[in-house]
């Protein structure tokens, strides 16, 4: 039955012990596995079909069985927002005093539509707030990122602008199609859900943004309200950008690929600006169009342009149509590369022809001096192969729990000399077993952003599995990880948070939000050193998965 998503003013269904009522659309009952199963695959071409078969079913082993699981990651958040208190088990260290804040993609389902792709959910937000001083307590809550794609689609019972996986229907009307057509040339029906960085900015804003370049968000971090637009004020154009700006306390690192005229322009902003400038430009080495640029590193002096074979569709963009990988094609003939530009002088002072590779994510990258000096770039790297990509469709996150199905990935890391070889490596990092061959979603001690470092925080696996469901530590110099796991549940990126004073690079803690199997959600706090347990706070409820976090101190009180 279709659910009304006007806003009405409901308290939360969800126990809790001290909230507040939140304005909340009624959301329709959360997806059914099985209508999922069964929903048809808007993919053509080189994905395969992800209508399961009843033989693909999940052996179950236990309660982990898709049919009768209570895990919360992969359905719809029930309710617009909630807050509340948060009871705490274990003991929190006192310094930890600030709000841990998550992104990501809680909402796939809205009217009669289910979205397809892990990627296509609007953005929800998820605190938690930590207050030390004087005894330990912690507050939490959701809410919805109100970008226009979801203030859409819940005004209309459907998605109205594209997804990463989904391209609305083309308008009936002549006069619509000629709309259409406007708002694929100028980026218009484009999404702008802003479901993956969440970055406060040196100047105290709080941005979240998606690949689309149509419009960022900036929200308040105590009310998780969307509080306006992030207007540049410069005019470089362009329809994408990475979800992963790199930001310190005193700038803002963009790329910008050019569609048009393959090639990528490397951007700054100073904090407190909203006014990008271009540091230089990049052109790409293969075609047709630039790599997938969800992430990239920089050093101290460099920025690295990773450029890989799955590569921007234009035509898709153009036709509003999917491509084999929905907005990307595979195109292993046009090689793999690495561009290293320097940010003083917009001078590409190395561009090399890399190994094949797949990465979403790039982890951190430094120099290293001396005669044979270099760049080193380390990645979540796929084994050059995209099929990642459809291990993220919903049905089969949701269907092949405890099937051993998720691929293969390893610390890829990246050599590329700076005495004008044409060449650069590839090698893996540490044997890709310790974190039993699952490895994405990572974070590292920001003070070491762009200078070497020992420790990297990712997702591994404890396989059989088909999604990363252990926390990993990993020592990239004894080349050792330890892990976090709990059997059935689905942990999001650990965030590490330093220790206020600490000079070892593993002082701290690792923050990650868990969807447990018995279907409920808390935040995991670890000791960052010894990677042991020393704290969960609980939601009232089960949390959707999420991808990236942040960290803002608490002022003095
Ligand atoms: C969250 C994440 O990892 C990736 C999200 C990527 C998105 C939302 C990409 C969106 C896009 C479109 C909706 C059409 C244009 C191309 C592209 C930027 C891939
Ligand atoms: C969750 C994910 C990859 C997992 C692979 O093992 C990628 C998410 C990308 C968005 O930031
Ligand atoms: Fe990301």
């Amino acid at each position: 039955m279709a659910t009304s998503l006007t806003l009405i003013a409901t308290p939360c269904t969800a126990p809790r012990s001290s909230s507040s009522f939140a304005l909340a659309p009624r959301l329709p009952p959360r997806c059914s596995n099985a209508t999922a199963a069964r929903r048809r695959v808007p993919v053509r071409g080189a994905v395969r079909a992800t209508t399961l078969q009843s033989d693909q079913e999940p052996a179950g082993s236990g309660d982990s069985g898709a049919t009768t699981t209570k895990l919360s990651a992969w359905t719809s958040v029930r309710q617009e927002r909630w807050e509340g208190d948060l009871p705490i088990e274990g003991c929190l260290p006192p310094w930890l005093n600030g709000t841990y804040i998550r992104n990501g993609p809680g909402m796939w389902d809205v009217g009669e539509h289910a979205f397809h792709h892990l990627f296509d959910g609007y953005a929800t937000l998820v605190r938690v707030s930590f207050r030390g001083w004087g005894g330990a307590r912690a507050t939490g809550a959701h809410r919805q990122i109100e970008s226009e794609a979801y203030r859409a689609a819940v005004a209309r019972g459907r998605p109205v602008l594209r997804e990463f996986s989904h391209c609305p229907a083309p308008a009936k009307s002549l006069l619509h199609r000629v709309g259409d057509l406007v708002g694929l040339v100028t980026g218009a029906a484009l999404t702008d859900n802003p479901n993956s960085a969440l970055l406060p900015l040196g100047d105290g804003r709080v941005m979240c943004l998606t690949e689309t370049t149509k419009r960022s968000v900036l929200i308040d971090p105590d009310t998780l309200e969307t509080v306006g637009r992030f207007r540049y004020t410069d005019r470089l154009g362009g329809m994408v950008q990475s979800a992963h700006p790199i930001v310190t306390e005193t700038e803002f690192l963009t790329l910008l690929p050019d569609l048009v005229r393959p090639g990528h322009l490397v951007v700054r902003m100073e904090a407190g600006s909203n006014e990008r400038k271009v540091i230089g430009r990049v052109d790409c080495r293969g075609g047709p169009s630039p790599g997938w640029l969800h992430s990239f590193a920089a050093t101290e002096k460099y920025v690295v342009v990773p450029e890989m074979p799955l590569r921007y569709s234009s035509a898709s963009l153009l036709a509003s149509e999917l491509a084999p990988f929905y907005a990307f094609d595979w195109v292993p003939a046009s090689g793999s590369y690495m561009h290293v530009m320097c940010k003083s002088t917009g001078k590409t002072v190395a561009s090399v022809e890399v190994p094949p590779f797949m990465a979403i994510h790039f982890i951190n990258a430094y120099e290293e001096e001396g005669d044979e000096a270099a760049v080193v770039v380390d990645c979540c790297e796929h084994y050059g192969d995209p099929a990642i990509i459809e291990t993220l469709v919903l049905s089969r996150l949701r269907l092949l729990r405890g099937k051993d199905v998720l691929p293969n990935a390893r610390v890829g890391r990246f050599r590329i000399p700076l005495d004008g070889s044409p060449f650069g490596e590839l090698e893996t990092a540490l044997d890709p077993e310790e974190h039993g061959r699952g490895m994405d979603m990572c974070s590292i001690n920001p003070a070491r952003l762009g200078r070497k470092y020992r420790y990297a925080y990712a997702c591994g696996a404890r396989r059989p599995c088909n999604f990363p469901n252990t926390l990993t530590k990993i020592d990239l110099v004894e080349k050792k990880a330890k892990s976090w796991h709990e059997e059935g549940s689905v942990p999001s990126e650990p965030f590490f948070v330093a220790r206020p004073g600490a000079t070892d690079e593993d002082d701290g803690v690792v923050i990650s939000i868990v969807s447990s199997d018995d279907g409920e959600g808390y935040a995991l706090v670890l000791d960052a050193t010894t990677f042991e347990e020393i704290a969960r706070v609980r939601f009232p409820y089960g949390l959707p998965y999420g991808f990236h976090g942040c960290w803002i101190p608490a002022t003095e009180e």
